[in-house]
């Protein structure tokens, strides 16, 4: 079974403008509230793909009790631990020419509230996938996703983590199986610029290497990804097309890649449809299709490197 955990997760309020002005009254075109945070969004797209997944974390309050309601309609299996706080809300300001995010704060996740995240994993077996994704609540630890990796790690589960700054910088010492850093947070993770495909490949050869990752998929929005394997680098290029959201598109690149992998072992494949998944994504107003993700698989250009 796929379990994803979200130790962060928000209610998402992306709200359409013609502008934003700042310090005016700004009226929305469209609005829309979704059940968000990466680890839940990657539950959502794999639902959306056919394959289970059972979601794990933190929720509280009117806005946790959304989370799992959405789930519930979405039929995702989840098992949150409560707390006694609100999850946070995060507001997504999409105007025609940028996107303003503004992310809320995290509830406070007490000792005993970890515990018990702890004690649903000791449950988990080897044949099982855990998927780490998004930030840490300012309560836990930074080295939390490395504490969880190492403990999955123990019992022969395989992770797959997308997080950034020091939580990464952490969880990596730890060899999850795979990581999905888009380009910005890859230069920030070995605090160098990073100026090209050279540049990127590079680094990421060094967390294979270095770091025993086996899979590296830099994401790089509308320029696509590369992927950086034990044996093999492929460039992948994204779709042209209309970025409507692209709250998600990171979140349904894991998603796409974890599907494909686990039905063909194929690194290749996998990495080709987690750019059309993410690209899907950026392209509606909400997450992909299963058939917008098929379309534009063979838009998606693959280059062995
Ligand atoms: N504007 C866009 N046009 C086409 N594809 C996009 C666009 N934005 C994102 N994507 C797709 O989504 C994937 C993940 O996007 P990215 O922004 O790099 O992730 P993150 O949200 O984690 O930073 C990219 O590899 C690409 O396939
Ligand atoms: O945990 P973080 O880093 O604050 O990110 C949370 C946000 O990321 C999202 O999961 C979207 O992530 P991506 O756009 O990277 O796929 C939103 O649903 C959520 O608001």
């Amino acid at each position: 079974m796929i379990y994803t955990i979200t130790c962060n997760p928000a209610v998402d309020y992306v709200v359409q403008l013609e502008h934003f002005q700042p310090g005016q009254i700004n009226r929305s075109k469209r609005d829309l509230k979704e059940a968000g945070g990466k680890g839940i969004n990657v539950s959502r797209v794999l639902e959306i793909f056919g394959e289970k997944s059972i979601a794990l974390g933190f929720v509280g309050g009117f806005t946790g009790k959304f989370i799992e309601d959405a789930l519930n309609e979405a039929k995702i299996e989840h098992d949150f631990v409560s707390l006694k706080e609100d999850t946070r809300i995060n507001v997504k300001l999409k105007a025609a020419t940028e996107e303003t995010e503004i992310n809320g704060t995290s509830p406070t996740i007490e000792e005993k509230d970890y515990a018990q995240l702890v004690e649903k994993l000791s449950k988990l077996s080897a044949d099982d996938v855990v998927v780490l994704a998004g930030s840490l609540p300012s309560s836990l630890p930074k080295e939390t996703y490395r504490s969880l990796v190492s403990l999955l790690n123990e019992k022969g589960i395989k992770s797959i983590l997308d997080t950034s700054g020091v939580p990464l910088k952490e969880a990596i010492q730890a060899s999850p199986a795979f990581i999905k850093p888009n380009h910005i947070e890859l230069a920030e993770l070995f605090g160098e610029e990073v100026q090209n495909d050279q540049d990127i490949v590079r680094l990421a050869k060094r967390l294979n290497e270095e770091y025993n990752i086996d899979h590296v998929l830099i994401s790089m929005a509308k320029d696509g990804a590369i992927y950086v394997g034990q044996d093999q680098i492929i460039r992948l290029r994204a779709p042209k097309g209309k970025a409507v959201n692209s709250v998600g598109a990171g979140d349904s690149a894991v998603a796409g890649f974890l599907y494909k992998w686990q039905e063909t072992k194929d690194a290749k494949k996998a990495a080709q449809f987690a750019v059309a998944a993410g690209s899907a994504t950026a392209f509606s107003a909400i997450l992909c299709t299963k058939e917008e993700v098929d379309t534009l698989l063979h838009h998606v250009e693959v280059q062995t490197l």
